[in-house]
This record gives C-alpha cells, structure tokens and sequence, in this order.
C-alpha cells in the first residue's frame, strides 16, 4: 500500500496571514487523520513563514499516524528533530531564501555531511529519507550515505506530464528500480496532484508513501477536505 501524508504547510500559511489561530494546525492535522490520510508532513523553514517550531512540538503528542518533518539539516532543525522523534525525517537541500524546494541534494558531493546527519538520525531510532532527483547515481550515493529511504524530487515529472506522461515517468520508473534494487524504501513528493498521481502510482506501485500539500489544499478550497483526501487515496489504488 502507497501511503497519503497530507503536507499541511499551506494551512500553516493561512493562518499566518492573520495573526491568530484560524485555522488551527492541529486540528486540521488530526482531521486530515480522521478522514484518511495516512500520515502528516511538515516542512519548517527557517522564517517560519509557515508551519512554526511551536506548531511541531503542540502536534506531535496528538497524531496517531505517521509523522514525517522535512527540512534542510542544520543545527536548529536537527535539534528539533530530535527532541522530537517523528517517525521519519527527510532531509531537502533547500536554502533559507527559497520560495519552495526545487532541488534534490547532490548525495554523491555532499556524502560526508549527509552520513554525519543521517548517523544521528538513525542512533535516535528515526526513520531517514534523502530528497533526491530521479538520477540513479544521487540514489545510489543515498544509500551509501545510510538512508533509509529516497524521496523522488517529482517536481519534473508534474511538469512534462500534461504532455509527455511517458517521457515524463521513464526516469522515474529507473530511479525507483535502483532504490529497490538497493533495498531502500521510496518515497515521492512535490507538485503531484488529482491529474497525475495515479499515473505514478500504476507505474511504480512499489512506492511506500507520496507527501503531497499544495494541490490538496487547493483541491479542498473546492471539494472539502474530506473529499479531497479521498479522492487523493483514489488515485493510490
Ligand atoms: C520537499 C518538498 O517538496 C516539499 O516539502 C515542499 O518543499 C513543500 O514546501 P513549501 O510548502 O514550503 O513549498
Ligand atoms: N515532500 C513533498 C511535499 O511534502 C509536498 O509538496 P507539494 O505537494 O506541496 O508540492
């Protein structure tokens, strides 16, 4: 089975546009939860523009799914993490600055640092995950580096599709034979949504989990969000 997590930093933005507490995060998480999905992403930044420090530590003890927090490694996030213990942490090469992930790493020039952090990780008994492109060799160096699983950077696929679907999922469909092929699991996200989910899904049914935010939220605007998710678990069958 390919899990939902519902990426709820859009949620986060809403609120923050007010200044108060409509909507709640929370609640919002652990209604994504009631109506389906199978797990919960974060992905803080460092301007909390969205999902906030405090918002992860007042989450965390009330999920009952899985929790996944995304984010570049560095001092302040790693301490985050491990105070506390999602189920799994999926480390993104992202700059302060950017608007939203548009890369993966380069796991082969930044091996060193990534087997340091996933290290940590790992003696804490978190599950680990490397952003990455659809490029058998930063798969490759993922796993030389200790992780746990990749998360595909689908970002291109999202974009070629409308078009292209084969050409757009022939990269794809390698990378995530590698991954298996090395024993990692594999995870997708970014720009996925109702039009083209399903496609992945059939083409590589072996995927453990898609992290998806922007278009669900935006689907919820109008189908609600009870809706939305099911119809996202939809495209996973
Ligand atoms: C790693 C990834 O693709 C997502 O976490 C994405 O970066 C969402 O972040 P924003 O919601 O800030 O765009
Ligand atoms: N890891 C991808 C994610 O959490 C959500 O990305 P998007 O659906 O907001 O593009």
């Amino acid at each position: 089975m390919t899990k939902l997590s519902v990426n709820i930093n859009k949620v986060a933005t809403i609120r923050n546009a007010r200044g108060g507490d409509t909507p709640n995060v929370t609640k919002v998480a652990l209604d994504c939860e009631s109506f389906g999905a199978d797990g919960i992403t974060v992905h803080p930044r460092p301007d909390e523009r969205h999902i906030r420090r405090a918002d992860v530590y007042e989450m965390r003890p009330l999920l009952r799914t899985e929790f996944n927090i995304e984010g570049y490694p560095s001092p302040e996030f790693i301490e985050l993490v491990l105070q506390v213990k999602p189920h799994q942490v999926t480390l993104v090469p992202d700059e302060p600055s950017q608007i939203t992930s548009n890369a993966g790493w380069d796991t082969k020039r930044n091996l060193e640092f990534l087997t340091e952090v996933l290290d940590l990780f790992a003696k804490a008994g978190i599950r680990t995950s490397v952003f990455v492109a659809a490029d058998n060799e930063m798969v490759e160096y993922a796993a030389k580096a200790g992780a746990d699983r990749v998360e595909l950077y689908t970002e291109p696929y999202a974009t070629l599709f409308p078009k292209e679907p084969e050409l757009a999922i022939a990269p794809f469909i390698e990378a995530a034979k590698t991954a298996r092929r090395l024993g990692l699991g594999l995870n997708a996200g970014h720009d996925l949504n109702l039009q083209n989910l399903n496609y992945l899904y059939k083409n590589i049914p072996w995927l453990d989990e898609v992290s998806i935010g922007h278009a669900l939220i935006s689907d919820a605007l109008y189908l609600g969000l009870e809706k939305t998710i099911r119809a996202y678990k939809d495209c996973l069958r």
